[in-house]
This record gives structure tokens, sequence and C-alpha cells, in this order.
């Protein structure tokens, strides 16, 4: 499974997740494919609880629908000033259909309720808002939907109360690492995937792999 020169079904239709996952499985001698390749399938009812749960339900349901092994990828961003929300709900957070620039509004507007103690950090830099981070939880599975791993990564970072770069997609110009001292934004295809949540899950999953 998953050798240099085959390809991957990735049941996801979010073109941000699609370019990074093309970027990091190209690393590894793999072409991707996703559902924007299949756009007459349905969203995939994502009830389960948690980032792993979510996962599992998009590769099975396409696994079983495809008869291939197909990894999937559940993500958010949880900040610890709205007690981990928007968590599971990220895609959704301010309502349907999924609206990235109306995410970003609602996740200020709701720290903004929440008078946050200033934790700015030195004048003339952004304002702290909150500490967050990003979960990414990936799923692949056989042909047969049977589960081969499920790993989990994580990026921990600031949100910031304006947002910065043009570059990433969802809440990456709000979400700023302050060891870099830029929004995930403002990195490169390379950078944030060497620090992200979906890069580091990645990264397990092909030691998992690699132990097999
Ligand atoms: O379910 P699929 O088809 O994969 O696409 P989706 O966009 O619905 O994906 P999720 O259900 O996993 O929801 C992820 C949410 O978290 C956000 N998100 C996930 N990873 C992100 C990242 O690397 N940078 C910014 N936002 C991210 C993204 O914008 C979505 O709002
Ligand atoms: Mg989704």
């Amino acid at each position: 499974m998953l050798l240099p020169g085959s390809e991957i079904l990735i049941a996801t239709k979010n073109a941000g997740k699609v370019k990074e996952f093309e970027s990091l499985f190209r690393d590894k001698g793999l072409t991707v494919r996703s559902l924007r390749d299949y756009p007459d399938i349905p969203d995939i009812p994502e009830d389960g609880e948690t980032f792993a749960a979510n996962a599992l339900i998009k590769a099975r349901a396409i696994a079983l629908r495809f008869g291939v092994a197909v990894a999937a990828d559940d993500s958010g961003l949880c900040v610890d000033r709205l007690d981990g929300a928007p968590g599971v709900y990220s895609a959704r957070y301010a309502g349907e259909p999924p609206d990235d620039a109306a995410n970003n509004r609602k996740l200020l507007d709701e720290l903004g309720k929440r008078a946050a103690p200033a934790q700015g950090p030195a004048p003339g830099g952004p304002v702290y808002l909150s500490p967050a981070r990003f979960v990414c939880a990936i799923a692949l599975v056989d042909k047969h939907g049977e589960p081969v791993a499920e790993v989990e990564g994580e990026c921990e970072g600031v949100i910031i109360d304006s947002p910065r770069g043009e570059r990433g997609f969802g809440y990456d110009p709000l979400f700023y690492v302050p060891e870099l001292g830029r929004t995930l934004a403002e990195l490169t295809m390379e950078e944030k995937n060497a620090l992200s949540h979906r890069g580091r899950a990645l990264r397990k999953l092909w030691d998992m792999l690699d132990r097999k």
C-alpha cells in the first residue's frame, strides 16, 4: 500500500487540503486523487464527535464506494478562550454552506465577546486574542474499509486580531506562529507543511507504514 508510483484517493473536497496533500504525497512519489475529481459524490455526514471518528467515517464511506484504499483527513481549529471551539464544527462554524471568510469573522466576533486580557506581544506586533491549535486526524483504510492506520498531528499557535497573508486556506490568516512571527497564511507551502498539523500527521503515517 502507498507504493511510490501508485496513486492514493483522498476523501476530501477541500481544495486547500488537496493542494497540501499533493505536495506532501509528491515527496513520496505518489499521485493524489480526491473527491474534487468526483463532484457528483454527495457530502458524507460527519456526525462523529472527534476528528479521528470523522476521518474514519469519510475514509470508510469512500473506500466502500470505490473499492480502493482511501485516506481521509478531518481537521479543525481548537481555541483555548472558546473552550476548544470550533473543533469538529470548524468547517460550518458560521453556518452552511462552509465559508472561510464568514468562519474567520465569526471567530473574531466570538473572541471579541469574551473580553480577553491583553495577551499581545511587543508593541507594534499583532494583538494575541487566544492560544489555539490546529488538529488533523488522518485515517487510512484498505479497499474493504478496514482501518490500516490512524494518526493525528497538531500545530500550536495564537489567534490574532486581524488577518495576515494570502496563502493557505481556512483559518490560516488568523493563526499566528510566534516562533516565526508570521501567520500560516504568510508561509510558503513547504514552510507550512514542515510544521502544520497535516504535515505532522502524515509524517507519523509514513513512519507507521515504514514499520509495517
Ligand atoms: O471534509 P472535507 O471534504 O475534508 O473538507 P472540509 O473543509 O469540510 O474539512 P473538515 O470537515 O476537516 O473541516 C476542516 C475545517 O477546519 C479548517 N482547517 C482545516 N485545516 C486547516 C488548515 O491547515 N488551515 C486553515 N484552516 C484549516 C478548514 O477551513 C475547515 O473549516
Ligand atoms: Mg468536512
